[in-house]
């Protein structure tokens, strides 16, 4: 059995630089993780990269050999992905162990997880490999700034989460940005009731009834994010034992441990 993460959210969210400080911090703990670039556009990065998808295929060949815009070559080279999980991409996950963790870094195109089904695709190969695969969507904190754009980026996760059906948990990054945490708190134990009074009071009056059914909604869905700030360990560490938690990593070891046990038949 493996583990994976699917590393997804809007553009500059950050995606890479979560996968970066995850592999320091599981480096500290002495634990392996393996992160994986599925960003065909991607330039730089500052993880050891275990597998990149710019093997296969990058933005800039596309959009060369088929006169693409950068998002259309985007799109063709995650088809080209979903055409060759069974060559490429099965090669790439032959150097790994079977019950190895890995972590994808998505690109950030919001039409991947709404429009077309290569994500989707892809996480049932994996599961076919028999990876428990958890979403990890971020929302970056900044953007948090008014109800209207917090309901805004529920909606995005709801149709992640919709379009993946996979366990899934909302991180809302870049906490060290946010100079007053009192302002988020708001969002993050959202009531419906005080989410449709602010919505009401910035919009007209014909709104009403759409927010009412996007309000309840939001609360519906059971969307609600955890903050994350990069700088401290400690709140890595949360975020990272929510998802081990959704995909079950650590009990196996548990059970091994306890065969194991040298005081087990006392
Ligand atoms: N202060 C602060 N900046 C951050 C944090 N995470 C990311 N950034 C910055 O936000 C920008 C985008 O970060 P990335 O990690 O590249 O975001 P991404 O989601 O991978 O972006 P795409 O791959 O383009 O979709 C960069 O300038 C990062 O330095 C954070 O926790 N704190
Ligand atoms: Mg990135």
């Amino acid at each position: 059995m493996g583990y994976a993460q699917l590393v997804i959210g809007p553009a500059g969210s950050g995606k890479s630089t979560y996968c970066s400080s995850l592999h320091q911090h599981c480096e500290t703990m002495r634990r392996t993780i393996h992160i994986v670039n599925l960003d065909p556009a991607a330039e730089h990065f500052d993880y050891p990269v275990a597998a990149d998808i710019r093997e296969l295929i990058s933005v800039d060949d596309a959009m060369e050999d088929l006169n693409l815009g950068p998002n259309g070559g985007l799109m063709y080279c995650m088809e080209q992905l979903e055409d060759n999980l069974d060559d490429w991409f099965e090669e790439e996950l032959d150097n790994f162990l079977d019950d190895d963790y890995l972590v994808f870094d998505c690109p950030g195109q919001i039409e991947l997880f709404t429009h077309v089904p290569v994500l989707r695709n892809f996480v049932e190969h994996l599961k076919r490999k028999n990876f428990n695969v958890c979403a990890v969507f971020l929302l970056d904190s900044q953007f948090i700034t008014d109800v209207a754009k917090y309901i805004s980026g529920c909606m995005a996760s709801h149709s992640a989460m919709i379009q993946l059906e996979l366990p899934h948990v909302n991180i809302l990054s870049k906490m060290d940005l946010v100079k007053n945490k009192k302002d988020l708190d708001y969002y993050l134990e959202p009531e419906a009731r005080v989410l449709l009074s602010e919505l009401n009071r910035n919009m007209a009056p014909q709104y009403a009834k759409l927010n009412k059914v996007l309000t309840k909604l939001v609360k519906f869905s059971m969307v609600n994010f955890v903050p994350l700030d990069l700088r401290k360990e400690s709140s890595i560490q949360y975020v990272l034992s929510m998802i081990d938690n959704c995909i079950q990593y650590g009990e196996d070891a548990d059970v091994k441990i306890r065969d194991f046990d040298p005081d087990a038949d006392d």
